[in-house]
C-alpha cells in the first residue's frame, strides 16, 4: 500500500463569472520516507496540490489517501512548512517550538526534551529564550522547521521554504532539512520553482505542466546523488546530467503551452 495515493485529483476554482481548471486528473503515489519534488512553471497547480493533499483544500474530483484514510480535512499528522516562517513573535523560540503539542495537550516533559533534542540538532538551542525577531530569516527557518517537526507528522508539506533566503543560508538549510528528514524517516513533499534544489533534496521529482496543470512525467534521482547530501550532490558528475534533461522537458512543456 502506498503511504501517500493521490487519485485523479482534479481542482476548478469557480468565482461568480469564471471557472478555472487549475488540476486535472493527478494520480500519484509516494513511499513512506520518500522525498518528493514537485516542479514545474508558474500556475501549474504545484501549490494547488499541495494544499490538495495537506486536507485543507477539498479537491474538486478525486481522493487523497494518507496510510489509506481519505483526508478530507486538515490533519494532525501533516506538517506544512511555507515560504514564510509564521512564528509568533510574541512567543520566545521555546513556546514557538512547542505551542503545537501545546495546544494537543500533549506536553509531556519527555516530549519536551525531544523537541529540545531536534533543536539541538539545528544548532540553535541556545536561542530558546529568545524571540524571533532576534534571529535571521535563515534561523526562523530552522525554528520552523523544529516546530512543524515536533508534532511528529508523518508527512511533510514544504512549498519554498528556502525562496526568500540568500544562496548559501539556503544550500546549508537544504542539508540540515534532508539529514533531519532521514534520521527522523520522514516523507516530504517539496513544491520549488529550482531545478538544481528538487534534483539535490529528492528521490523523485515530478513535473507538471499549465493550463490545466497536469502531470507531464517523472524523474527517478539516480542513488549515486541521493545517498550524498544536497550539497555533495550539486558537486558530482550526474547532476549536471539530470539538470539537462529536466530542463529540456520544462522547456517542451513551455512550448507546448505558447502553442
Ligand atoms: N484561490 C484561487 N482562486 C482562483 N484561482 C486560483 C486560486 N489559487 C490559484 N488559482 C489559479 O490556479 C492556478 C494554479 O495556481 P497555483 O498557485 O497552485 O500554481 P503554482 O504552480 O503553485 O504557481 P507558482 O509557481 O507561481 O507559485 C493558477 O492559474 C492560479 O491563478
Amino acid at each position: 500500500m502506498a503511504f501517500l495515493q493521490i487519485k485523479s485529483a482534479g481542482q476548478i476554482y469557480f468565482t461568480k463569472h469564471s471557472a478555472t481548471p487549475a488540476l486535472e486528473d493527478i494520480s500519484l503515489s509516494v513511499k513512506e520516507g520518500e522525498f518528493v519534488s514537485l516542479l514545474g512553471p508558474s500556475g501549474c497547480g504545484k501549490s494547488t496540490l499541495l494544499s490538495i493533499i495537506s486536507g485543507l483544500l477539498r479537491p474538486t474530483s478525486g481522493t487523497v489517501l494518507l496510510k489509506g484514510e481519505k483526508i478530507t480535512g486538515p490533519h494532525p499528522k501533516i506538517g506544512y512548512m511555507l515560504q514564510q516562517d509564521y512564528l509568533f513573535p510574541w512567543k520566545t523560540i521555546e513556546e514557538n517550538i512547542l505551542v503545537g503539542l501545546k495546544l494537543k495537550k500533549e506536553l509531556t516533559a519527555d516530549k519536551k526534551n525531544e523537541v529540545f533534542s531536534l533543536l539541538k540538532q539545528t544548532g540553535l538551542y541556545h536561542t530558546r529564550n529568545q524571540y524571533p525577531s532576534q534571529l535571521s530569516g535563515g534561523m526562523r527557518q530552522r525554528i520552523a522547521l523544529v516546530r512543524t517537526l515536533a508534532t511528529k507528522p508523518h508527512l511533510l508539506l514544504l512549498d519554498e521554504p528556502f525562496s526568500a533566503l540568500d544562496y548559501q543560508t539556503k544550500l546549508k538549510l537544504e542539508d540540515l532539512v534532508s539529514a533531519t528528514l532521514k534520521k527522523n524517516q520522514k516523507t516530504a513533499v517539496l513544491v520549488t520553482h529550482d531545478i538544481g534544489e528538487a534534483i539535490a533534496m529528492s528521490d523523485t521529482i515530478v513535473l507538471l505542466s499549465t493550463n490545466p496543470g497536469r502531470l507531464f512525467c517523472t524523474f527517478q534521482v539516480p542513488l549515486s546523488l541521493r545517498r550524498l547530501s544536497p550539497f555533495e550532490a550539486r558537486q558530482h558528475a550526474d547532476f549536471p546530467l539530470l539538470f539537462q534533461q529536466i530542463w529540456e522537458e520544462l522547456e517542451q512543456i513551455e512550448q507546448n503551452d505558447s502553442e
